[in-house]
């Protein structure tokens, strides 16, 4: 059975991606290589809520990570990790309607930027590193 569409109707939902980074507070005795605490995040813009129309994210992280396919099936989505370096991830949406494909994005993870000398600039490391995208998911012909 198809689904009963409207004709000519687009609807455009503005969303936001991407992550925020700290540093990680120096250990006297380091008994881990991470470096930084970040989160990844899709949400709409202006506080819009997307947990009407998306019924999970799943957000694939490196390989390395232990149960690198991380599903989130309520709001906020999004997840926090402890890392040491920058990769590629996905974030796959999945919506409500079933008739709508889902959609992958693709971000480069952003942690803080280093100097020649392997160090983090004294004006950078205090503060968190924000690298977001901004991008709209277009729905023709709503059912
Ligand atoms: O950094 C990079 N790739 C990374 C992949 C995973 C990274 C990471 O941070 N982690 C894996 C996770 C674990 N640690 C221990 C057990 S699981 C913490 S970094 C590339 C290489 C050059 C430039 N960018």
């Amino acid at each position: 059975m198809s689904t009963k569409r409207t004709k000519g109707v687009t609807i455009v939902y503005p969303i936001v991606y991407g992550n925020v980074a700290t540093l990680l507070p120096q250990k006297k005795v380091p008994d881990s290589d991470h470096t930084h605490k970040w989160t990844v995040s899709v949400k709409g813009i202006n506080g819009q809520e997307i947990g009407h129309f998306v019924k999970k994210v799943t957000f694939k992280l490196h390989e390395t990570y232990s149960n690198p396919q991380r599903i989130v099936e309520h709001p906020p989505f999004e997840i926090t990790e402890t890392g040491w370096g920058e990769f590629e991830l996905s974030i796959k949406l999945q919506f409500i309607e079933g008739s709508e494909k889902p959609v992958t994005l693709y971000h480069n993870l952003r942690l803080h930027s280093y100097e020649d000398d392997g160090s983090i600039s004294t004006s950078s490391k205090n503060k968190p590193v924000q690298s977001f995208q901004y991008d709209e998911l277009v729905f023709t012909d709503p059912p």
